[in-house]
């Protein structure tokens, strides 16, 4: 017993202290980075995981939660270079959860507290930007300040008047005597990197995200340099209120706040329930691409005003309002290497090689740099600690440097001046170009790899058993010295004997690297197309024999294997469907090709150029010569241009700019097939508002979706520009 209530008194161990003073100065130190620096040095994700650590310390205990433990504040308050101002009311956080139980638990919290009586939530989203609160005396536009710790703010209101969308005064005739507006003030991402460019080549760092730009805009000493800044707000909330009485649901408040010309968010949706907030979630968890900024989550609500008085607040965040973090984009990481990769059509990219990381569910090790400019504009140096960026579908990239976590070992990326490939000097295709390229078309043994790579692709030819790896094998074996392919005109005539016995790298089809022994880290070679034996593979005779099948692909795709420059798989249909031959393509003129629908003068000027080199020429012999359609028969009837053809669509939901019908017949007169139920064959699923199963098996099936701006894209420029557009659960 004695010893029981020894136990109760006995004070926290040494240990836990002492983690717990670590990590509430570390947080505070971030802290500092983030809101008074505008710089901070870990992701938001990092400094989050920090933050949660140090609750759980304190769940477990207790006396460690402090008035002025980082948990129970609102960020901190810290000297800075502006005039310190008292928020009327408190500017609060908000409690997060991260995942649907977290949700559902408060949810159930705010039923109990409730109990008979009735409510709504209202779902917003949660803007990433910075919290600032407007005051209006009068109607009139007195002050803005930044959240500070949540009583004191900075001073920011010259800065703040530069922002167009944020009224100077108040609309309407009955506005209240005094009304503190809070918001958010973002950075639109596709402004970005023209601002980081700009800071850059004045000799200043850049900002590692938007976020930070917006708030490194906004604190800015001289107000004109925010004028400069494209900046927007979301209004999302209310403080203090005087001489205006009856507002009784938020959700009602913010119809009015618009009336009076503030800038409020039109996703805001009011629900009944858990479900419906589920639902938002979902929806915006899904078209997180779609929003005008960028959001880290969304925000519920209680919607009824009398009662989330009646919940009230922590010292940090309200009761009656919660957080629901969707999964990180953002992510910090090392960039190790800035490579180079020579493309199909000799253009030479560099791309980063990161240390690798996991985001968005799943682990990256390269992001695209585009070309030498971008790098020079995103700031970044080899060795830089970076912020990389995996939004949805979209390729990685790198948002910008944390320049503070500089060491001075970094080093600026140099453009090669020769192909890495191939040793050829690089040069602009035209004057004024900013890429560079490779113009050993024929022989560079990375072009040739990556044409080889495309006409077997689906696009293409389609040849099962044709990747990567063969594509190199075929055209760079470390053995035999001579390869059997110095172009694309042998392949149709490749045996097996030639394939036999032939090494080489094994590649990695992301990197185009080759793939290395994770036990002695040696690159990794193979005889690719034999057995250990010297047999051929089972995959090397299906190869074969798929290549052989491939002389019958319909006219469109074997053009479109040729990979001429600006001839993909639509030009390529429509030149098949006016030609249907390659020799007709080949002797009609330049303008009759440029009239042509669907081709134009820049794909008539690439298929003369084409044509004008022997090589290619000698190409289209070979392969005419091994059996390869080279005609196509007319089919007789005139139907006018199909783009669509081969394709199934489903469409479900309601459209905005379309009837069903009127999809329907679009998707028809362009000679796709439209059927009603979705299965591994459809081709696209285009949903509307409240799609329903449909768009739950297309995601399970993982066929692409497409939203009404997809839907346009397949009508407009053909399947593979939708594509790209497409969500789907692949990953
Ligand atoms: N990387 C770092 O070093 C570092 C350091 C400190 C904070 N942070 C990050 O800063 C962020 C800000 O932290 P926080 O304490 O303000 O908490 P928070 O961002 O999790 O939530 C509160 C804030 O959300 C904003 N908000 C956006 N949309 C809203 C809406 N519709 N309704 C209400 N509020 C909305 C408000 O400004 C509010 O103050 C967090 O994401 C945190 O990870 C990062
Ligand atoms: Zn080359």
């Amino acid at each position: 017993m004695a010893g029981d209530k020894q136990a109760e008194t006995t004070t926290v161990p040494a240990e836990a202290r002492e983690k717990h003073a670590r990590l509430a100065e570390q947080i505070e130190e971030h802290r500092f980075r983030y809101y008074v620096k505008d710089a901070p040095v870990v992701s938001d994700a990092e400094f989050d995981q920090l933050l949660r650590s140090l609750e759980a310390l304190e769940e477990e205990h207790p006396e460690l939660r402090t008035p002025d433990s980082p948990t129970q504040k609102v960020s901190g308050s810290y000297e800075t270079e502006f005039t310190a101002v008292e928020h009327r009311q408190r500017m609060l956080s908000l409690d997060n959860t991260f995942n649907d139980e977290e949700m559902a638990a408060w949810t159930e919290r705010i039923a109990r507290e409730l109990g008979e009586q009735e409510y709504h939530f209202l779902c917003e989203l949660k803007v990433d930007g910075l919290a600032v609160n407007l005051t209006y005396e009068h109607g009139r536009l007195t002050r803005a300040a930044t959240r500070g710790d949540g009583r004191t703010g900075e001073d920011i209101t010259p800065n703040v008047r530069t922002i167009a969308e944020i009224p100077e005064r108040l609309k309407g005739d009955r506005v209240p005597d005094l009304v503190e507006i809070r918001g958010e003030v973002y950075f639109p991402m596709e402004k970005f990197q023209e601002l980081n460019a700009r800071l850059v080549e004045a000799g200043d760092k850049p900002f590692a995200n938007p976020r930070n730009a917006a708030a490194g805009s906004l604190r800015q000493k001289d107000p004109r340099v925010t004028a400069t800044r494209p900046l927007h707000m979301v209004v999302h909330g209310i403080g203090a209120l005087e001489g205006y009485t009856g507002l009784t649901r938020l959700s009602q408040a913010y119809d009015l706040l618009k009336t009076w010309g503030l800038p409020t968010s039109r996703h805001n949706r009011v629900v009944d329930g858990l479900d419906g907030v589920r639902e938002f979630i979902a929806h915006y968890g899904e078209n997180r691409h779609s929003v005008e900024h960028e959001i880290d989550g969304v925000v519920v609500k209680l919607d009824e005003i009398p009662l989330q008085g009646r919940l009230g607040s922590t010292s940090r965040a309200p009761r009656w309002a919660i957080a629901y973090k969707y999964a990180p984009e953002e992510v910090n990481t090392k960039l190790v290497n800035i490579r180079v990769g020579v493309g199909r059509t000799g253009r030479v990219t560099p791309y980063a090689q990161v240390e690798p990381v996991t985001v968005a569910g799943s682990e990256v090790e390269f992001a695209t740099l585009h070309n030498q400019d971008v790098v020079k504009a995103k700031g970044v140096l080899i060795g830089d600690t970076v912020v990389l960026r995996k939004a949805g579908d979209v390729i990685p990239e790198i948002l910008g440097p944390v320049a503070d976590l500089r060491d001075g070992s970094e080093r600026e990326f140099v453009m090669p001046a020769e192909c890495p490939e191939c040793g050829t000097p690089l040069r602009p295709m035209k004057e004024g170009d900013v890429d560079l390229r490779c113009p050993n078309a024929r022989s560079c043994p990375a072009q040739l790899r990556e044409r080889l790579f495309y006409l077997a692709g689906r696009k293409a030819l389609d040849i099962e058993h044709f990747g990567y790896v063969a594509a190199a094998a075929l055209t760079a074996p470390l053995e035999p010295e001579n390869p059997p392919l110095v172009d694309e005109g042998d392949l149709f005539d490749l045996t097996i004997e030639q394939l036999l016995p032939i090494k080489a790298y094994v590649l990695d089809p992301d990197s185009g690297l080759p793939k290395r022994d994770p036990k002695t880290g040696e690159e990794k070679v193979a005889t690719i197309f034999a057995n250990q034996q010297g047999e051929p593979r089972k995959n090397a005779l299906a190869m074969l024999e798929n290549i052989a099948a491939a002389k019958q692909r319909p006219l469109a795709r074997i053009i479109t294997s040729l990979s001429i420059r600006h001839v993909g798989p639509v030009a390529a249909e429509a030149l098949a469907r006016e030609f249907r031959s390659i020799e007709r393509i080949d002797q009609a003129t330049e303008e009759e090709l440029a009239v042509t629908e669907g081709v134009g003068p820049t794909i008539a000027a690439s298929l003369k150029q084409w044509f004008a080199e022997d090589w290619h020429r000698e190409i289209i012999r070979k392969w005419k010569a091994a059996g390869v359609r080279m005609e196509e028969e007319s089919t007789g009837e005139d139907e006018g241009p199909r783009p669509l053809e081969g394709l199934t669509v489903v469409v479900t939901g309601t459209l905005e700019q379309f009837t069903r019908d009127g999809a329907k017949e679009a998707l028809q007169s362009r000679g796709a097939k439209v059927t009603g139920s979705v299965s591994k064959k459809t081709s696209f699923v285009v949903v509307g508002d409240s799609p329903g199963s449909k768009y739950d098996k297309a995601m399970q099936l993982k066929v692409p979706v497409l939203n009404e701006d997809g839907f346009r894209v397949l009508l407009e420029q053909g399947p593979d520009a939708a594509a790209e557009l497409a969500l789907s659960a692949e990953e």
